[in-house]
């Protein structure tokens, strides 16, 4: 479960480059539940998820995983129950460390430990059962440095990593952007998958509108620190894309055509 209680944050306080990138968002996910968080860009998304994730202090507001307030446990700490996926497929993960180095490294985030023990058989031997298992078709190549991937591969690769631990929250920061459509739509469905299997808490921040509203269960769109749109069940099953874009037309009071979030 998370949950932000009318959290503020803002940038460069009391300078020139004073920004406020969140003005007062108050969201909660239940245990399970997946939302995709659509936005233009400087909305506040990455923002949003560095202050659960423990890299943004808000300024005021309270953020609550599992129902404990952890509005001033580091990021260190909270890594335990937090997973993350970015948009560089190479910022998950280390190149020069073997595939199964990697994973061993993320199975065992969030305790403390030297990643040595971690990379004993048997909890090698369930890695390799975890990558069979998903089809992902690298489980011959746990010896080779995770830089020989694909990006789609490598990215792939980034959400079993997020997934090995036991943290039950993820967040997505445009995980998919990176990538070809064809490795993009790969790497959705394993989040689905992946989501499902392990009744993960999802917060996937994407650009793409067909995304925002066929991943998940809900639809959240953020615009200039505020949410501007916050749809469920029938009333998000009705929604378009075009609907997505008159929203934000209505918000800025403008065409959006320069905007990245065009993506269909
Ligand atoms: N570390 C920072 N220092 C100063 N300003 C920041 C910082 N991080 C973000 N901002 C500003 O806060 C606002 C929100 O940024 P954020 O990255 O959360 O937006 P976003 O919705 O993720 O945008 P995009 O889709 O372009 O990635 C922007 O105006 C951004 O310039």
């Amino acid at each position: 479960m998370i949950e932000v209680d009318n959290i503020v944050v803002t940038f460069n306080a009391g300078t020139p480059l004073e920004r406020q990138a969140l003005r007062g968002v108050s969201l909660r996910l239940e245990e399970g539940e997946f939302v995709s968080v659509i936005g233009s860009n400087g909305a506040g998304k990455s923002t949003l998820l560095g202050a659960i994730a423990g890299d943004v202090l808000p300024s005021s507001g309270r953020v609550l995983l599992s129902d404990a307030d952890v509005t001033r446990v580091s990021a260190q700490k909270r890594a335990r129950y937090v997973a993350r996926v970015f948009q560089d497929p190479l910022a998950g993960s280390c190149g020069n460390l073997s595939i199964a180095e990697n994973l061993a490294l993320a199975a065992s985030r969030g305790r403390g430990r030297s990643f040595l023990p971690a990379l004993r058989h048997s909890r090698l031997s369930s890695i390799r059962a975890r990558i069979e298992e998903l089809n992902l078709k690298l489980e011959d190549r746990l010896d080779q440095p995770m830089g020989s991937l694909s990006g789609g591969q490598r990215q792939a690769l980034s959400l079993v990593m997020a997934t090995l631990a036991p943290s039950s929250i993820l967040l997505l920061d445009e995980h998919t952007a990176a990538l070809d459509p064809r490795n993009a739509e790969f790497v959705l469905d394993l989040t689905r998958d992946l989501a499902a299997r392990f009744n993960l808490t999802v917060l996937m921040v994407t650009h793409s509108m067909r995304h925002a509203l066929d991943t998940g269960s809900r639809t959240v769109m953020l615009h200039e620190g505020r949410i501007l749109l916050d749809v469920t069940g029938e009333k998000r099953a009705g929604l378009t894309i075009e609907d997505l874009l008159d929203e934000f037309r209505k918000a800025r009071g403008e065409e959006l055509a320069e905007d990245r979030l065009l993506t269909a």
